[in-house]
């Protein structure tokens, strides 16, 4: 996809990983619908990015995408602000171990119902001109994760149903390409999480431990995980690939035999 000209939604966009990808969506010419639940950080996002890339290119709509009428009202705001929809990014997220539906609510739920929007608008089997969908996983969906069980579960869940929606997209020739990616830990606001015991629970005599897996690991640059977004969008030979970014090995795909390989 040639992302110039493109309207793109991402929820989460007001922070970390979220503004990152917003970032490097504008630098590529897109229109950018910024959603988060954060009222003040989204404010304070648009008028930044607005100083450098005109206050046209963005539209910032405060939304709790667990609210099934916020998400749904967020789209249709999009189609009458920009005329179209091209590209969606499910990025929005939480940790917390503690109020753990909430996790669910956030990570999954709120991803599978994203997508299921989305496609609404873009298949082109209802009219639409077809896109691309982002749903973001984490390294913690591809292995055992023991002191974020729950959150380890979300992951699990959006990198199963990512890949089955772009095989059924595939199949059903939607027109529209879907993808996950799985970053290892990145130098966002999330980290902080770690460290509140109304967010770890149980967990939070584990902080330590996750501390010392971070500095096994390494942190990553949020630039790294848009640059991988952006592959992601722009190589139209991308649909259910589960793309991983990690310190070690930067950014390579998780392969899966032959028994396993959907039908993309
Ligand atoms: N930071 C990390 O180490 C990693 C993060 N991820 C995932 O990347 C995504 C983004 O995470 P970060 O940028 O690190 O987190 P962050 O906490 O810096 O930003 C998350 C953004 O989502 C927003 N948000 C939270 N709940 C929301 C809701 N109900 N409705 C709308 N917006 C909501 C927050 O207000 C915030 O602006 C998440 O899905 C996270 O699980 C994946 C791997 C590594
Ligand atoms: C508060 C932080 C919460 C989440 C951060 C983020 O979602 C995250 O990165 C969590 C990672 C959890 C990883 C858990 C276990 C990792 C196990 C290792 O075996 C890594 C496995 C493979 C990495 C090598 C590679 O495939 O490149």
């Amino acid at each position: 996809m040639y992302l110039n000209g493109k309207v793109a939604f991402v929820t989460g966009a007001a922070q970390g990983i979220g503004r990152a990808m917003v970032e490097e969506l504008l630098h590529k010419g897109a229109a950018l619908v910024l959603v988060d639940l954060n009222l003040i950080a989204g404010e304070q996002c648009k008028a930044s990015l607005d100083e450098e890339f005109g206050s046209h290119r963005t539209l910032f709509i405060q939304c709790d995408v667990t609210d099934e009428k916020q998400l749904k009202a967020a789209f249709q705001k999009t189609i009458e602000h920009f005329g179209k929809l091209d590209i969606l990014v499910n990025n929005a997220g939480v940790n917390n171990e503690k109020d753990w539906e909430k996790t669910i609510e956030v990570n999954l739920i709120s991803v599978i119902r994203g997508t299921y929007l989305g496609l609404e608008l873009m298949n082109i089997k209802n009219g639409g001109r077809g896109g691309v969908i982002i749903n973001v996983a984490s390294l913690a969906g591809l292995t055992p994760a023991a002191y974020q069980p729950v959150y380890c579960a979300s992951k699990h869940g959006v990198i199963g149903f990512t890949r089955s929606i772009a095989a059924l997209a595939s199949i059903g020739n939607y027109g529209v390409r879907i993808n996950t990616v799985c970053p290892a830990f990145v130098d966002t606001p999330l980290l902080e999480s770690i460290e509140k015991e109304e967010n770890m629970g149980q967990f939070y005599k584990y902080k330590d431990n996750i501390k010392d897996m971070m500095k096994s690991f390494g942190v990553l640059n949020p630039s790294l995980i848009a640059k991988g977004l952006i592959d992601l969008i722009e190589d139209d030979s991308f649909n259910g690939a589960v793309m991983k970014i990690t310190t070690s090995r930067g950014i390579h795909f998780e392969e899966y035999g032959a028994h396993q390989k959907t039908k993309i």
